[in-house]
């Protein structure tokens, strides 16, 4: 099933079945589901084949980095599973984000394919640790351009970068925003974030959200407010 809404739910879980037990609480035509490392490192492919029998459109989020051959196959096999989302970094470069992009167009694979810019959870001096001596937002900048140049159809960047990409890449630049924190959530990790109304204000075309639905009390209550803030 497909849907409309910006949301896609980060189940961030250590088994399957907890993550179809949230899964099972969430209706497809409310939320789109990413898989991330964790669970996908722990269930592999079947828990892909259990939310989409389920009706979910979902994202892998594995964050590929590795020599354009590799990700190319990687990419290629994710899509292959049906998932409506997968990433690579766009670190790894041109040629690894265009093997990838080609790879997918060879076989008519329709998987929307983009590259993570600068995670979430860095600032700059985060950034200045692995030699990179620019603010957060201008090594956005270079990256999503490059993944543009590259044939990506978008990229993950943080909500507070999206409003400069819309005018850098247009509107129809993917820009998928974790770090996304109702004034309800704990920033925990995350360093450059926003609240759900913001991030849509800002241009963010879609939110994810992990924590502050999985690890609320009440998940369902805290969707719904997510929801309201966005209504
Ligand atoms: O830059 C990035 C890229 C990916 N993520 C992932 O998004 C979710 C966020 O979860 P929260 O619990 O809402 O913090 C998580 O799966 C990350 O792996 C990111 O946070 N930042």
């Amino acid at each position: 099933m497909s849907t409309d809404s910006p949301l896609i739910i980060a189940l961030d879980y250590p088994s399957l079945d907890a993550a179809l037990c949230m899964a099972d609480r969430l209706d497809p035509a409310r939320c789109r589901l990413k898989v991330g490392k964790e669970l996908f490192t722990r269930s592999g492919p079947d828990v892909l084949d259990a939310l989409h029998g389920r009706g979910f459109e979902v994202f892998l989020d594995l964050k590929f980095h590795d020599i354009p051959n590799t990700v190319a196959g990687a990419v290629e096999a994710a899509a292959e599973q049906g998932v409506w989302m997968v990433n690579v970094h766009a670190s790894g470069g041109r040629r690894m984000m265009e093997a990838a992009r080609d790879r997918l167009e060879r076989q008519a694979l329709s998987t929307r394919l983009i590259a993570v810019t600068v995670l979430t959870s860095m600032m700059v001096e985060d950034l200045a640790e692995v030699g990179v001596s620019v603010p957060p937002a201008e090594q956005v900048e270079r990256l999503a351009l490059l993944a543009q140049e590259s044939g990506m159809h978008g990229v993950v960047c943080s909500a507070q970068e999206s409003a400069r990409l819309n005018a850098l890449c247009g509107d129809d630049f993917l820009k998928v925003t974790p770090g996304i924190r109702p004034s309800f959530a704990q920033v925990g990790d995350q360093k450059r974030v926003m609240t759900p109304r913001d991030a849509m204000a800002a241009g963010s075309t879609h939110l994810v959200v992990g924590r502050p639905v999985t690890q609320a009390p009440e998940p369902m209550e805290a969707l719904a407010a997510i929801e309201a803030e966005l209504a």
